[in-house]
């Protein structure tokens, strides 16, 4: 393992995971963290997320091998451009942003002549904040590097190792089609469950006492999903705009003709759409991907 030193920009669920993971399964690694928020500099350095918090950017990038940002999609762009100058010749500098388009252009406009590696850890909870990290979050979970074209091959298998000893699975693929992938895998559920869980609340006949009432079944799914960081998921939407909207064209064709089949009592179209999707979540759980049971054995 050639990367020993790593500074964690952005000490929340990601940061404060990747800190804590490391300390578990890479122990010779040195990690540094820091994060903008007082508060969350102070929590950090209690629960040791980090083997040193810092105050400064300055201070936590000083000698790094690998610099981790963790920070909302939004915020990329200006931690990168605060870095710019301080970032050490020879650093891989990577982030964990849900989406990779626009992370990608923000940081190799702010960071010429750096080695830029996006990646995006498939792992997460509805918890945010310095509370919320776990150090198994990242094991047996997908981890895609999103490579420029013209990154060196040696500094990609670098990260690819350090995602592996985290226990990730790593896949590589342009940053384009890690966006529509991710538009309707991870996105466009969020927005339905945002979506519904406030159509719900809104509806004047469902009091708010009535949505907890009923939220025993397929509704608490999506409260709980419904309950991610507002801050996070404002700019996975304003920064995955194009994918988004062009998966969500589709997933509207899709659900005005499961509208359609409800209107016109057209039970087959019903029972063959609901036959499919089972196979489907039944596949998932053959192949061991099961995370529908968020807190079943993922925190440690
Ligand atoms: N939450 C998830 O499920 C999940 C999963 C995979 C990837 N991600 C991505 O990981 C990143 C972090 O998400 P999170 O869930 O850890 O959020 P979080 O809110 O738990 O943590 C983000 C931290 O960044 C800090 N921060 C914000 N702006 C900053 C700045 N300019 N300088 C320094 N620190 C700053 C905040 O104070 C906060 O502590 C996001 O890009 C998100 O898209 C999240
Ligand atoms: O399990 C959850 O709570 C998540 O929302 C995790 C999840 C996802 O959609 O799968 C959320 C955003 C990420 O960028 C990656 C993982």
């Amino acid at each position: 393992m050639t990367i020993r030193r790593v500074a964690i920009v952005g000490l929340g669920l990601l940061g404060g995971s990747l800190g804590l993971a490391i300390r578990e399964r890479l122990s010779e690694v040195k990690t540094l963290g820091f994060d903008h928020s007082e508060e969350t500099r102070r929590r950090a350095a209690e629960r040791g997320l980090a083997d040193t918090v810092c105050d400064t950017l300055a201070e936590v990038v000083r000698e790094a091998d690998l610099v981790l940002l963790c920070v909302p999609v939004g915020a990329m762009k200006a931690v990168a451009s605060d870095l710019a100058a301080l970032v050490p010749a020879d650093c891989i500098v990577s982030d964990v942003g849900s989406s990779k388009q626009s992370v990608m252009r923000d940081l190799l406009a702010a960071l010429p002549g750096k080695t830029v590696i996006p990646a995006h850890p498939v792992a997460g909870t509805e918890e945010s904040g310095p509370d919320a990290g776990f150090p198994g979050l990242f094991a047996g979970r997908w981890c895609i590097l999103t490579p420029p074209s013209d990154a060196p091959p040696d500094r990609v298998a670098e990260l690819r190792t350090f995602w592996e000893a985290l226990g990730a699975t790593v896949e590589i693929m342009d940053a384009e089609h890690h966006d529509l992938v991710l538009a309707v895998t991870s996105h466009i559920p969020h927005l339905i469950a945002f979506t519904i869980v406030g159509t719900a609340s809104d509806m004047e006949e469902v009091t708010r006492s009535e949505v907890i009432k009923y939220s025993a079944g397929g509704f608490r799914d999506f409260t709980r999903i419904a309950a991610s960081d507002p801050t996070m998921w404002r700019d996975v939407f304003l920064h995955n705009r194009d994918a988004v909207l062009e998966m969500l064209g589709r997933f509207s064709e899709d659900l005005t003709a499961m509208q359609r089949a409800i209107r016109s009592g057209d039970g087959d179209t019903l029972f063959e759409m609901f036959s499919r999707t089972r196979a489907i979540r039944r596949s998932i759980i053959e192949e061991g991907q099961d995370d529908a049971a968020p807190d079943f054995g993922r925190r440690h």
